[in-house]
């Protein structure tokens, strides 16, 4: 049964809507989802998706890539504008992977490829809503300063890049200076910002991420900076903003390239004299934060574009770290391979212990346009799909996309 949190809003998230030109597709996902408990929606196109996400709460997307009138990611971040904490899935084929990876830049919470098989579909969805429950309540308590998140699984590093930066990360994490993080995505950077965070004398009081690129200009602005009440329709009540939640420990800006020129212009105040006032607010708000900024975007050319300031990007480049793409540090494969492994074995009662020396070939030559993300969400895969007895993982249980790659 449905359980009601203490804001009034349901636990379990309940309204699914389904986004694809093909009416088989659509017949299938609702009959599955329906079975699930979900109270599904379906279009047939972009803007009809659109109008029942203006009407309804939606709780979880599941997205075409390629539509008629409007793609994938379009309608996911325009969904995303109205409903924030809704995770968002696209399906495609097998020809447009790499367009998925960057959906998921862009907030998609995993991919769906064609042909599917039902019970990967009902995993993949299952997976992707348990973990953003887990991340809204776990960061919804960070903010308030109650629990920390626990420590993630990151193991000693084999590459000589990744051991350069876990050395600069002891060393820099004691200081308050800005950290900028740039990397592909899917590098690890938002897991670099919590061990910051972790090693520094901060760790006792919260960690509070924000993703820009998810939010439109006004949202993030309220976001960060909280508002008054009656600062604009809707502002029912005043709200701290995370900049405020963040007082006395780490707030992490994931996604800074994407933010606007007004929104820029408030954050270099905020680094130059640590104050701002709430959107509607009159009252200076003075905060003690540690600000650490991601990006995979190309800063220097944006700047050089007029889009983003060259003074906000001195502010927050005091100390930068930059995360190479996993297919630059092969060596490090095998050992995220044990710990991925090591982790979906026991969330799903697997005894995966070994790889063979082919399946770990194919998994290294790899490009892994995704990076770490991708490589987790495999090994996930590997071990939610594979036989139960299964202890060695095969070149068979590895997408056939990896396996190409090897000629295995
Ligand atoms: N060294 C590592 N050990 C274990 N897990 C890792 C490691 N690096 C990355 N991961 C995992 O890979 C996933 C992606 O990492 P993370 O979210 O930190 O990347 P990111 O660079 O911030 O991505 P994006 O730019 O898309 O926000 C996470 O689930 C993270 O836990």
């Amino acid at each position: 049964m449905e359980t009601a949190s203490k804001d009034g809003t349901s636990a379990q998230p309940r309204n699914l809507l389904i986004a694809d030109d093909e009416q088989n597709i659509r017949r299938v996902l609702e009959a599955i989802f329906k079975k699930d408990g979900y109270q599904v929606f379906t279009a047939e196109n972009g803007l009809k998706a659109l109008e029942i996400a203006s009407s309804n709460t939606i709780d979880v997307l599941v997205t075409d890539l390629i539509m008629p009138d409007m793609n994938g990611v379009e309608l996911l971040q325009k969904v995303k504008v109205k409903h924030p904490n809704s995770v968002a899935i696209m399906i495609t084929a097998y020809a447009t992977i790499k367009t998925c990876v960057d959906a998921m830049r862009y907030g998609a919470a995993d991919y769906i490829t064609k042909p599917f098989d039902v019970g990967e579909v009902r995993a993949i969805v299952k997976r992707c809503v348990e973990r953003s429950t887990e991340h809204r309540e776990s960061g919804a308590a960070t903010a308030a300063g109650t629990k920390k998140r626990p420590a993630s699984a990151v193991s000693e590093p084999a590459s000589p890049a990744m051991k350069q930066i876990q050395q600069m990360i002891s060393r820099v994490a004691a200081s308050r200076a800005t950290v900028l993080i740039r990397g592909e995505s899917g590098t690890g950077k938002e897991l670099v910002a919590r061990s910051l965070h972790q090693q520094s004398d901060r760790a006792s009081g919260p960690f509070v991420a924000i993703s820009c690129a998810a939010l439109s200009e006004t949202l993030l602005e309220s976001e960060l900076f909280g508002h008054d009440k009656n600062a604009f329709t809707g502002a029912l009540a005043e709200k701290k903003g995370r900049f405020e939640m963040a007082h006395g420990g780490t707030l992490f800006l994931d996604e800074i390239g994407d933010i606007s020129p007004s929104v820029q212009i408030k954050l270099l105040r905020v680094l130059q004299q640590r104050e701002f006032e709430r959107v509607g607010g009159t009252k200076t708000i003075k905060v003690d934060v540690r600000l650490i900024a991601a990006t995979n975007a190309d800063l220097e050319q944006l700047i050089k574009h007029g889009k983003f300031r060259e003074d906000l990007y001195y502010r927050l480049d005091v100390i930068q770290i930059v995360l190479p793409p996993l297919r630059e540090r092969a060596e490090d494969i095998p050992i995220l391979v044990d710990v991925f492994l090591d982790k979906f074995n026991r969330e799903n009662g697997r005894n995966i212990s070994s790889v063979s020396p082919e399946a770990m070939l194919a998994l290294s030559v790899y490009s892994w346009p995704g990076n770490v993300r991708e490589l987790e969400n495999v090994i996930e895969r590997c071990t939610v799909m594979s036989d139960p007895d299964a202890t060695v993982l095969l070149p068979s249980m590895l997408p056939t996309m990896i396996r190409e790659r090897s000629l295995l």
